[in-house]
This record gives structure tokens, sequence and C-alpha cells, in this order.
């Protein structure tokens, strides 16, 4: 393979840290041509120091060094620009990441995509802007990646079913009535996967897999009714399809985001893994029905992906919103769906095209959504 040059975003958190690791190990393979961190300017500059030639952004906050050369969400936008990278890898949270993924393959850049919210508010344009550049547009979410390897070189018309595997969150044996009690820290705990602050509570609320839900039906144009989402607490497969002849395929590895991060920096070729990976003598599987009484989050994302126009904005909006509430302790963790289900409410059948459309519903989401947290938490 030609050494790749590759750009992090969101290199100071959960999925940047693991392509760092990635990086490191291949270093006849990748060269670090540009980092971005938001607020942690020391992790920045000291990844700075270890990649020299690396260039930095910090967007958001101003940095004293002369090391950090593009700051803003602007300076996001000219760093991809100038980075001549040969792969983005969207490590950044939320909404904030859109405009990014946009930005790279409008230069022409291959885009592995961990920011989900990337497909469920904008798939159509995301899919319409790499087509048209040229680029590939490669998952790094662990089941998103897994579907993309299981169905390489499958005719559509074969596959029946896609499932999503959930882990099922922190609260998957939690009585319902004991849910209004939940504290942000039980809230954060994952049984099988470590990372970032806010998938971690969409895990707990399992909007996590709902925006999944969306993500799947984005990336690989399947009709919602497809879609399924099984609870699997060991979360050692990671999806699996069912074939027209009821067959099932699963992609199967221990939880570790390195996998999937280092077939999105490789693919199209495959390496061996350098750490110790999966040996299922002695694992038990364990799978089941996901309860949607207790998970109203999955439910809602359900009717979204159904709805479609812009109800999976206003869906990610609001759960947004409500999740940095929680975080911040100003609303009660069973106020996460109240919040969501009552943005829903408003008409969000408007179609949009544009990234300037579609930013502005993720706006007025926001707006209705705070304007409920407000009143919830007087
Ligand atoms: N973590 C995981 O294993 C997985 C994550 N994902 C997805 O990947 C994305 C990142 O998740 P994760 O790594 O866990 O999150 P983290 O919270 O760990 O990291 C988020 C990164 O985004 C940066 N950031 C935060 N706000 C902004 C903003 N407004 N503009 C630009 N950058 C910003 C942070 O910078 P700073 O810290 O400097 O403020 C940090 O580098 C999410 O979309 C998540 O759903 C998908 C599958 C698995
Ligand atoms: C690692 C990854 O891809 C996460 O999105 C993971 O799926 C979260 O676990 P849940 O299955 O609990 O949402
Ligand atoms: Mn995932």
């Amino acid at each position: 393979m030609k050494m790749k040059k590759v750009l992090i975003l969101g290199s100071s958190g959960s999925i940047g840290r693991n392509t760092l690791d990635i990086i490191r190990s291949n270093p006849e393979d990748f060269i670090l041509c540009g980092l971005q961190a938001h607020l942690n300017e020391s992790i920045l500059l000291e990844d700075g120091r270890e990649f020299p030639k690396a260039l930095l952004c910090l967007s958001g906050k101003k940095s004293t060094s002369d090391q950090i050369t593009y700051s803003g969400s602007k300076g996001i936008l000219q760093l991809i620009e100038d980075s001549n990278a040969d792969i983005v890898v969207n490590g950044i949270v939320g909404a904030s990441g859109l405009k990014p993924s946009i930005k790279a393959l409008e230069c022409g850049i291959d885009l592995a995509l961990a920011n989900k919210e990337s497909m469920v508010l904008a798939g159509s344009l995301i899919k319409h802007l790499a087509s048209l550049h040229n680029c590939a547009l490669l998952p790094v979410d662990s089941e998103h990646s897994a579907l993309f390897l299981l169905l390489e070189n499958k005719k559509k018309e074969i596959i029946s079913e896609l499932i999503l595997t959930a882990s099922g969150g922190p609260f998957r044996n939690k009585k319902l009535e004991e849910f209004d009690s939940i504290t942000v820290n039980e809230a954060l705990a994952h049984p099988t996967w470590s990372m970032g602050r806010k998938i971690s509570i969409d895990s707990a609320t399992m909007a996590n897999k709902g925006l999944e839900v969306i993500e799947a039906q984005q990336l690989f144009d399947f009709h919602v009714d497809c879609i399924k989402v099984l609870i699997h607490p060991q979360s050692y497969v990671h999806s699996l399809i069912r074939t027209k002849d009821m067959a099932l395929y699963a992609q199967i590895s221990e939880p570790d985001m390195r996998l999937p991060i280092q077939d999105a920096l490789f693919y199209p070729e495959m390496r061996k893994v350098p750490w110790t990976y999966l040996d299922l003598a002695g694992k038990t599987l364990e799978f089941q029905e996901p309860d949607l009484k207790k998970f109203p989050m999955l439910k809602l994302a359900f009717e979204c992906a159904r709805q479609g126009h812009a109800s999976p904005i206003a869906y990610n909006g609001a759960n947004e919103m409500a999740v940095e509430a929680f975080l911040n302790e100003r609303i009660p963790y069973s106020a996460i769906a109240a919040v969501t289900e009552h943005t829903l409410e408003h008409d969000w059948s408007q179609k949009h095209e544009q990234a300037d459309e579609i930013l502005e519903s993720d706006q007025r989401s926001r707006e209705i959504a705070e304007q409920f947290i407000r009143e919830k938490s007087k």
C-alpha cells in the first residue's frame, strides 16, 4: 500500500486516541498530516510534539501557542483544505461534525466516518458528495463497519435484513420503576465499551442504537423495515446480515474500536491486528429482543427513520440538548426521551438538500428542546 496521509478530527477524544494508536503501530503505512481538538489544548500540543509534521487546530478556544495555527470552526475547514490528506477520520462528537465531513468530501478526501451524526442529519448529501468527488465513505461505527464488510461484494437483492446488535447499556436489567433515580455516573458506566460521555449516555438510553438505525438506513440504502436491533450483552457480534435464504452472517471480534478504525484506514486492504484477538472457545453469546417500553428513544428513532425528511435531524438535535442537560444535572435521565418526544411533536416534514437548511432545522430543534428543558428544570 502507498503511504496514506491521515488527518484526525476529534483527536483528543476516544475515537481520536484509538486512531493515533493505529498510526503509531503502522509508521510505514501512515503519515499524520493534521490534528484537531476542541478544548483539550494540552493533549493537542503533546501530540504535536510527537508528530511535528502535523498541522494543529484548536477549534473551541483561543490558543497561546504558535504551534497551533488553526482555530475556531472555520479553522477546522481550512485545516481540511490545507492538509493534503488522503483520508480524514472524523471523530468529532455531534452535529458539529457535519460541516467537516462535507468539507473533506468536497476536497476529494476519503472519509472514515465515526461521526454518525453526519449520516443522520445529511445522509443523502454525504452520499452525493462522496460519489461526485469520487471519495470512499468508510463507516467506522463498529456495527456499520461490520455491515459494510459483510455486505461487500454481495448483491443487494439477496439481503433481507440488516441486524444491528446493541449491548443494552448499563440499564438492560434495571426495572423501569427504578429509572427515575438513575445518576449521571451510573449512565456513563458502559458495560462493554470505553467511549466519550455523549455516546455513553446514548448507549444507556439506546438513542445510540436509534441513531445507528438511521445511520444504517442512510449508509446502505435499506428500507427501515429491513433494519432490526438485537440485544447482545457481550458485544462480540457487531452486526449480522440475513440473506434471502434466511441464513445469518455475522462479524465477530473483541469490543475494541481499533479494529474498525484500522479496517477503514487500510481499506481496501486488510491487515492482521497486532493485539490479542477474540477466541470464541469458552465464550457465551446471548441475544434478546430490545424492550421498547424501557428504551423509548429506540422506538422514536424507528418512527423518525420511517418519517424521514427533517425528523432525524430533530431527533438528533433534541437528544443532544437533552443529554447535555442530563450531564449538567438539569433534568433527570427519564426526561431525555420526554424532551425528544416533545420536540418531535412539531412539524418536521420539510425536505432538505443543502447543509444550511439542514443546520437551520438542527437549530430549530435545539431551541424547542431547550425551551422544554427550561420548563422541566424550573
Ligand atoms: N467512542 C467510540 O468508541 C465511538 C464513537 N462513535 C462516534 O464518534 C464520535 C466521537 O465519539 P467519541 O470519540 O466517543 O467522543 P469524545 O467525546 O471522546 O471526543 C469528541 C471529540 O470531538 C471534539 N469536539 C467536541 N465538541 C466539538 C465541537 N463543537 N467542534 C469540534 N470538535 C469538537 C472533542 O474535543 P475536546 O475533547 O478537545 O474538547 C474530542 O476531540 C461521535 O459521533 C460518536 O457517536 C462511534 C462509534 C464508537
Ligand atoms: C463501539 C460502538 O460502535 C458504539 O456505538 C457501541 O455500539 C455502543 O454500544 P451500544 O450497543 O450499547 O450502543
Ligand atoms: Mn456503534
